[in-house]
C-alpha cells in the first residue's frame, strides 16, 4: 500500500466546442499591470483562502514585500484520514481511532518503503509525499545538520532495462547538474533488496509541486504567478536545452515549488541527450515509442504520438504550451486518455497536421487514423482557452502576443515550433518575465554521460549504475564531512 497524500484529480476530458459567442463576450482588452505583482491585501497567487489548500499570507519570504507570499502554495500535507476520507465530526471517538490506526498503518508502510540501511543513521524518514510510476518520495531529516530532505527511492532499479536507464539518467542529469530551476541531489545510495538494487536519491525537500498549486484553489492563478512560474519553468529548460538534453516528461506535478516560489525542474527518468540534427529511429524504437511512457499523454508531442522519425528538445515546448494553458485555464488543455484518445483530441482541438508531417509518418495505423478523421475547422487559441478557462482570466482575455506565443508552441510541426531562446525573446515573454543576466553553462560532463546512456545493455546499465552510485556517494560523504553540504 502507497499512501498518497496530496490528492489528485482534476481533469475533464470534455471535448472542447469553440463557441464564438463566447469570444465575443470577452473582448479582449489591455491589461498593463502584468509584470507589476499583486498589491497586498489582494488574493494570493493560488486564489482564495478558504479551501484546504489555504495559503497563509508570509510577509518574510522574498516574494512577500508587498506582494502577498507565496508560502500559499504549501498547504498542509493533511493527513491520510482527514484528508481522503470524508470522516464527520459527529463520531470524534470513532475517528480518533480510526485516524490511530491510519497513522500506524501510515508508519508501518514507511518503514517499509524505507529501510535504508547503513544510511539509516544519516537520515530518518518522517513521511511519504509522493509516488510516481517509478518511485516513492518520503520527506526525511538529515540527523547530521537537522535538515529536511526529500529522499525518492526507485525500487529494484536493476530489474529491467528500462529502469535501469531511467535511473541512470535521472542519476546522471542531477549530479553534476546546479541550476535554481532543477532540483538539487544531495546524495545517492542503494540498498539491496528482493527484486534487485534499490537506489535512493536524497534531494532538497520542495513544499509542494505546481498541479496542487493549480487546483488547490477554485479561482484561478493570479497572472503574476502565472507568469513567474513560466519564466522559471523557461530558465531551467534553457539549461537543459542548450545542452542538447530535453526532459521529455514534462508536466505540472513535475513541477516543483518551494514557499518562496522557486519552481525546480524534477523526475529526470525520460531526460535524453537528443542530437537535434540527426538521429533517426528504427522500427523497432517505433513501437517502442507506441507503447512506453514517454511523455505523459496530456503533454505529448504530436512527434511523439504520431511516432515520426526524430524529436528533440521541441518536445519540451509543446509540454511547455500545455502547461502554460492549464495555469491559464485550470484545465488539462489536450486532456486525452488513449494513444488514440489523444490524437484524436489533437485534431478535434488544432485541426490536421500538414500534409509533410502526416507523410513521415511510418506507422500506417495512426496515419489512416488521420487521415479518415474527419477534418475539423482549426480552432483559434483565444478560443479554445476562453471555453477552457473557469472564471474570469485576464491573460485568456490577453494581448495577442499571448495568443501568438501559445500558438508558437503549439505548432504541430516541431522544427517549426518556438525553440527555448526564441520563446524567452518572444514579446510576451519579454513583457512579463523581467530579464536575467547570462546563466551558467550545464556542464559538458552532464552531455558527455548522457549520450552514453542510450546505447548500454541491460548488464552494462546494472554495472554502471553501480559504479555512479558508489562515486556519488564517495562524494557526497567527503563532502558532507567537509561541511560542504
Ligand atoms: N524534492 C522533492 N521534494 C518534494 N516532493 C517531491 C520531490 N521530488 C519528488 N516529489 C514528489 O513526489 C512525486 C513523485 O516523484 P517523481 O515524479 O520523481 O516520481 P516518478 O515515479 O518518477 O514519477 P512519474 O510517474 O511522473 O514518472 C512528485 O510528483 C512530487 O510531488
Amino acid at each position: 500500500m502507497h499512501v498518497f497524500l496530496w490528492h489528485d484529480s482534476n481533469s475533464s476530458s470534455s471535448t472542447v466546442l469553440i463557441n464564438m459567442q463566447v469570444k465575443n463576450l470577452f473582448q479582449a482588452k489591455e491589461k498593463d499591470h502584468i509584470m507589476s505583482p499583486p498589491q497586498e491585501n489582494q488574493r494570493s497567487p493560488i486564489g482564495g483562502y478558504h479551501n484546504r489548500y489555504s495559503p497563509q499570507v508570509n510577509n518574510n519570504t522574498p516574494y512577500s514585500k508587498n506582494k502577498g507570499s507565496i508560502e500559499a502554495v504549501a498547504p498542509a500535507r493533511k493527513p491520510f484520514g482527514e484528508a481522503n476520507l470524508n470522516i464527520q465530526g459527529s463520531m470524534p471517538a470513532k475517528k480518533e481511532g480510526f485516524n490511530r490506526v491510519l497513522d500506524g498503518l501510515k508508519k508501518r508502510q514507511l518503514q517499509h518503503d524505507f529501510k535504508l540501511e547503513r544510511a539509516a543513521e544519516t537520515y530518518e524518514p518522517i513521511q511519504n509525499i509522493g509516488s510516481g510510476a517509478f518511485g516513492i518520495v518520503c520527506e526525511a531529516v538529515e540527523t547530521s545538520s537537522d535538515d529536511k530532505v526529500a529522499i525518492k527511492k526507485v525500487a529494484h532499479a536493476s530489474a529491467t532495462p528500462t529502469l535501469a536507464r531511467r535511473t541512470l539518467r535521472e542519476i546522471r542529469v542531477l549530479r553534476y547538474i546546479d541550476h535554481p530551476n532543477i532540483v538539487t541531489l544531495r546524495d545517492i545510495f542503494r540498498t539491496q533488496g528482493p527484486l534487485g538494487i534499490d537506489v535512493f536519491l536524497v534531494m532538497d525537500l520542495m513544499q509542494n509541486n505546481l498541479h496542487h498549486i493549480i487546483y488547490g484553489n477554485e479561482e484561478p492563478l493570479d497572472e503574476y504567478y502565472i507568469n513567474q512560474f513560466l519564466g522559471q519553468l523557461l530558465r531551467g529548460l534553457e539549461y537543459l536545452h542548450v545542452a542538447s538534453i530535453a526532459h521529455r516528461d514534462l508536466k505540472p506535478s513535475n513541477l516543483l515549488v518551494n514557499q518562496d516560489g522557486t519552481l525546480r525542474i524534477a523526475d529526470f527518468g525520460m531526460a535524453k541527450f537528443t542530437d537535434n540534427s540527426s538521429k533517426k529511429h528504427d522500427d523497432e524504437e517505433h513501437c517502442y515509442y507506441m507503447t512506453q511512457h514517454v511523455a505523459t499523454l496530456p503533454y505529448r508531442a504530436p512527434e511523439l504520438l504520431f511516432v515520426l522519425p526524430e524529436h528533440s528538445t521541441a518536445v519540451d515546448m509543446w509540454a511547455v504550451g500545455c502547461i502554460f494553458g492549464e495555469m491559464v485555464t485550470r484545465n488539462e488543455l489536450l486532456p486525452g486518455r488513449s494513444v488514440q484518445g489523444q490524437i484524436k483530441m489533437l485534431l478535434t482541438m488544432l485541426g490536421h497536421p500538414p500534409q509533410h508531417v502526416i507523410d513521415e509518418i511510418r506507422c500506417e495505423r495512426t496515419k489512416k487514423l488521420i487521415q479518415d478523421y474527419g477534418r475539423k475547422a482549426d480552432a483559434e487559441w483565444d478560443d479554445i482557452m476562453f471555453c477552457k478557462a473557469r472564471g474570469d482570466n485576464q491573460i485568456v482575455r490577453g494581448h495577442c502576443d499571448t495568443i501568438d506565443f501559445v500558438k508558437q508552441l503549439f505548432q504541430y510541426d516541431a522544427t517549426k515550433r518556438i525553440s527555448i531562446q526564441e520563446a524567452l525573446a518572444h514579446p510576451y515573454i519579454r513583457r512579463v518575465i523581467e530579464p536575467q543576466g547570462s546563466q551558467k553553462k550545464c556542464p559538458f560532463r552532464v552531455k558527455k554521460d548522457m549520450m552514453q546512456v542510450e546505447d548500454l545493455s541491460h548488464q552494462e546499465l546494472i554495472e554502471i549504475m553501480k559504479q555512479d552510485v558508489r562515486s556519488a556517494e564517495n562524494t557526497y560523504n567527503e563532502m558532507r564531512s567537509g561541511g560542504k553540504i
